[in-house]
């Protein structure tokens, strides 16, 4: 595009030139567009040099995307000499930089693994409790919540966990890193920050590399990042903000959207600009996109018209069941050479349609992929107890599953079993514990044949039985209970797996298979493809000819948390993200099964029936899936 094809209002906001501007607008409106254009316009009229421009990007796929639409949409060569990066690469550089020239020796703790074990030490010795994948997820977000937010233990605050112990262990948390010489994403933004303030020359250095501050995606900004950012802008205030709050999803973060309702309060010079129309979309997306959003209070109203015509009708398709509609999406997603994102809300619903696509051959990549899916707990006890069926000697599998079947095994007797068994079959162990009584004996004979039988059944079957007979079920709606989660994920997890499970002919097939799509996955994150699976965090920025939402469920999406008014309002602006990633068609697949069990309409797929356009249908309201 040249910059001649820019609206009057896109031309505006390109040609800022000095002092701070928040540029406002919608999905799809050109944010990024303008962003580049700016750039060539601050070189090849302002005479600016292109080194003297930092661009803040959200992520650093988002900064690569910027590098890659900037060499097609401008001179190649001049791209290069651009600096793309995210606010924490800048602090990293910036931190370690200063580390190194005072010779202090810290490192980075990575994010992964590393602070996986740190975390769940930590959970262990102040909870009593084993730390899950999620929990470490949500965990790790509240501590990373109370330092961008710069919480104190008298703040209020929608917890996880209880408010007070949260605080114990992100002291404790933060204490480990201190005395161990480690930092963290957050610390680095702390100490980037700390080190300008008490460093006069260093900032002098950096307000003369980087006279031009640009920043993408502001509504996902957090406090220490506007710190950091209005630090490196100084007195010049050249500060080219775009934006738009109906897009902020990362509140779990810390991002502080409000910042923008300050901005004109904290620099009087800026200038506002909007962008109104909509470039991406088929019409009728960009209307009902924009009768959703309307439903959120807490937000700057925006006038938003689209470019395209209105063509084709988004709309809700109802399957029976997940087979029925991975069937249909295998078909839809067989090449016409468009390209096509499915999203979703969490990574399980990516499990069972990757497996679907790598059986019809259809090429893929993933974003966010749900590794930690494939070693979540719930499939290492449903692994668990095939193993145990397969080897009844098996201690391990035993141990992983002794308290989670209807045999009501107790402590004492998972320690007979351990100090008696000696590689023969537990079962037989256990009957033969000398304290049972004798009902308690009839109940070990029984989970004994009940095991005997689970040997014998077909994956799927397999799965259902230790839901139902094995009493896994009634143990995760406790579980479920006990830790104030939804049983919905559970049942989503399990109906993922059975899907995984369901053309398989051996339990031992299932093993395999799930080790299989663990390095697949691998695989397909480093490809590109015309066909993404995405969460829909993982879509920001990004656009597609046609979208398929799934997994739009009842405590789900929004979630069970999400009842609250804000945290309803972010979910959302996530719901709104999704669909404004389309450009021409949009549908949103919906199962009426879910695990077995009525899976109702969510209240987002009422919100996008309930769109009152006349020119606005929805497909297949038969109960019928849409191949049949
Ligand atoms: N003036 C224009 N004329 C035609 N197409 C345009 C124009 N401006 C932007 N576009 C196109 O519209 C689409 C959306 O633009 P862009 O990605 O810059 O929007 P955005 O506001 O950053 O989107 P979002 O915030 O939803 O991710 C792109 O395909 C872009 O090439």
């Amino acid at each position: 595009m040249t910059q001649n094809n820019l609206t009057p209002e896109q031309n505006l906001a390109v040609s800022h030139f000095l002092g701070p501007a928040l540029t406002l607008a919608i999905p799809g409106s050109g944010k990024t567009t303008v962003l580049i254009h700016r750039l060539k316009k601050l070189v090849e009229t302002h005479g600016v040099s292109p080194g003297e421009i930092l661009t803040v990007t959200f992520s650093k796929a988002s900064a690569t995307d910027m590098k890659t639409r900037c060499q097609a949409q401008i001179d190649s060569n001049l791209a290069e000499k651009f600096d793309f990066m995210t606010i924490h690469k800048f602090a990293y550089r910036l931190y370690t930089h200063y580390l190194k020239t005072k010779n202090i020796s810290k490192r980075l703790l990575e994010d992964g693994s590393e602070k996986y074990r740190l975390l769940a030490g930590i959970f262990r010795h102040y909870e009593d409790d084993f730390l899950t994948d999620d929990f470490f997820e949500s965990l790790s977000s509240e501590i990373s919540l109370i330092y961008n937010l710069k919480l104190k233990r008298t703040d209020a605050h929608l917890p996880n966990f209880t408010w007070h112990s949260i605080f114990k262990m992100a002291e404790a948390y933060h204490l480990y890193k201190h005395r161990n010489h480690l930092f963290d994403f957050d610390d680095m933004l702390y100490y980037a920050i700390k080190l300008l303030k008490n460093n006069p020359t260093i900032l002098a250095s950096i307000h003369k590399k980087y006279p031009y501050i640009q920043v993408d995606e502001a509504q996902d900004t957090s406090k220490l990042q506007f710190e950091l950012i209005e630090l490196l802008a100084g007195p010049s205030e050249n500060l080219f903000l775009v934006a738009d709050d109906d897009q902020s999803i990362y509140g779990f973060r810390g991002a502080y959207p409000q910042y923008l309702l300050e901005f004109p309060q904290k620099y009087p010079k800026a200038k506002l600009y909007h962008l109104s129309t909509n470039f991406r979309s088929d019409g009728n997306i960009v209307t009902v996109a924009s009768g959703i959003i309307d439903k959120n209070q807490n937000r700057y109203h925006k006038s938003m018209s689209a470019h395209n015509p209105s063509v084709n009708l988004p709309s809700v398709v109802w399957f029976d069941d997940l087979y029925t509609r991975n069937h249909y999406l295998a078909n839809a997603l067989k090449g016409d050479g468009q390209t096509a994102a499915v999203l979703y809300r969490n990574k399980i619903s990516a499990l069972s349609i990757m497996d679907e696509l790598i059986r019809n051959g259809i090429d893929f990549s993933i974003k966010d992929p749900p590794i930690s899916e494939l070693n979540h707990w719930l499939i290492k006890d449903i692994l668990a107890f095939i193993t145990l069926a397969m080897i009844p000697q098996d201690l391990e599998s035993f141990e992983r599953i002794a308290f989670k079947t209807n045999g009501f095994i107790s402590r004492e007797m998972l320690q007979y079993v351990k100090d008696n068994h000696r590689g023969r079959n537990i079962f037989d162990c256990l009957i033969q514990a000398p304290f049972l009584e004798d009902y308690q004996t009839r109940t070990q004979e029984q989970l004994k044949s009940n095991f005997e039988a689970l040997a014998k059944l077909r994956p799927f079957d397999a799965i259902h039985f230790i839901e139902t007979e094995l009493g896994y079920l009634d143990y995760l709606k406790k579980n479920s209970e006990r830790l104030s989660t939804s049983m919905h994920y559970s049942r989503t997890r399990l109906d993922a797996y059975k899907a995984l499970a369901k053309p398989l002919k051996t339990t031992v097939e299932l093993i395999q298979r799930v080790q299989e799509l663990d390095a697949l996955i691998q695989e397909h994150m480093q490809t590109s493809s015309k066909i993404t699976l995405s969460t829909i965090h993982g879509s920001k920025g990004l656009e597609f000819d046609t979208v398929y939402m799934i997994d739009v469920n009842p405590k789900l999406f929004p979630g069970l948390r999400q009842t609250e008014n804000d945290a309803l309002e972010e979910e959302r602006r996530l719901f709104y993200v999704g669909i404004t990633r389309a450009r021409y068609n949009f549908e949103l697949l919906h199962c009426e099964f879910v695990n077995g069990a009525f899976n109702q309409n969510s209240k987002f797929i009422e919100e996008f029936m309930g769109q009152p356009l006349s020119d606005h249908r929805f497909n297949n309201i038969t109960g019928k899936p849409a191949t049949s």
